[in-house]
């Protein structure tokens, strides 16, 4: 029986009869094609990766496993629509905490139409795409049971500023995300830190961007993701992930400058909260009770 994703933090969501992903709770997550030239293009982008023996491993980990097409029913009531079967990235997860961060300071590619170009430019230029040549697009943090977990709306994720911004990469690592006071960073060494934490695996990611010359990902967003039960037992399962390939193009010989700016602007903002992290601290940022959701564990409602 095929249901909503329960950790869906960005993206069109399959709620209220609107077209969304689907995930089958045994590992498999069903992203439905989208329309235009997007779903193909991104199957597309998953056959060309998938074949391509040139990828080793320790980067292809990045990227979800892409297992073909199936028509399935779709969540908006329209019968058989084509899906992209990808590995469920979440599965098996009980109180995950999950970042989704759109990389590159645009989101708009060289051949867009004037339309295109101009709806992203508008929300490039409105978010923190241009200033920081990344935006947060949707998180959620979890707290404890009595608190459940801090997930800012929608809307408020997209008025980000870059203090929203630092603030939010604090709080996510914070045992107190929800609260009025300073973000303690208490889990940012294990969760960022260490050899196999995130910041260690963007730079993995980095070094990649940095001589891969055959794909441009715009538009593509990067997944932080961890539990805080594993870090309470001393374990890091932090995770990095990349997903949305809608708009991947050739790279025609030349690197992706774009989403490797990107890349090292969140790279710099994560080390700086694993060097100093009682720095930049954002009194007044992100305490708007009214923009922020604090939900209890099995309630998480924007
Ligand atoms: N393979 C996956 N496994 C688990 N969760 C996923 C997977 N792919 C995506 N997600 C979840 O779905 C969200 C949206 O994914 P994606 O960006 O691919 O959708 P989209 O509708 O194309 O988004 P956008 O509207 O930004 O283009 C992600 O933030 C993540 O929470
Ligand atoms: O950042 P947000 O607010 O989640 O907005 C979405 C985001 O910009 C997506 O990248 C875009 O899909 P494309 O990149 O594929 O255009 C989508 O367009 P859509 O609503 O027209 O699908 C927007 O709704």
């Amino acid at each position: 029986m095929l249901k909503a994703p329960d950790y869906q933090v960005a993206g069109h969501k399959a709620l209220d009869g609107q077209l969304g992903p689907l995930v089958d709770g045994s590992g498999r997550f069903y992203k439905p094609f989208q329309k235009d030239e997007r779903g193909v293009q991104e199957v597309a982008f998953y056959t060309t990766f998938s074949s391509n023996t040139k990828i080793l491993d320790h980067i292809r980990r990045f990227f979800p496993i892409f297992y073909g097409t199936q028509l399935v029913e779709a969540s908006d009531g329209s019968g058989l629509c084509p899906h992209i079967v990808l590995q469920d990235l979440i599965s098996n997860r009980i109180h995950l905490s999950i970042m989704d961060i759109k990389i590159g300071s645009r989101t708009w590619y060289p051949q867009a139409s004037e339309d295109y170009f101009q709806k992203c430019i508008k929300k490039d230029r409105e978010t923190t795409t241009v200033p920081l040549g990344f935006r947060i697009s949707g998180l959620q943090a979890y707290e404890s049971e009595e608190s459940g977990f801090w997930k800012p709306n929608r809307k408020h994720v997209l008025d980000f500023t870059m203090n929203d911004v630092r603030s939010a990469l604090r709080k996510f690592v914070s045992s107190n995300p929800s609260s009025d006071a300073e973000p303690d960073c208490s889990y940012a060494s294990i969760v960022y830190g260490g050899s196999t934490g995130i910041l260690a695996q963007l730079l993995e990611l980095k070094a990649w961007f940095e001589d891969q010359t055959v794909f441009h990902f715009y538009s593509c967003s990067v997944l932080m993701l961890y539990e805080k039960q594993a870090v309470l037992e001393g374990r890091s399962d932090a995770e990095v992930k990349l997903v949305d390939f809608a708009h991947v193009f050739d790279g025609e010989g030349v690197i992706d400058h774009n989403f490797l700016g990107g890349l090292c602007s969140l790279i710099k903002f994560i080390s700086e909260i694993l060097t100093s992290p009682d720095q930049f601290s954002v009194k007044g940022g992100l305490q708007d009770s009214e923009n922020n959701c604090f939900c209890s564990e099995n309630s998480i409602k924007e």
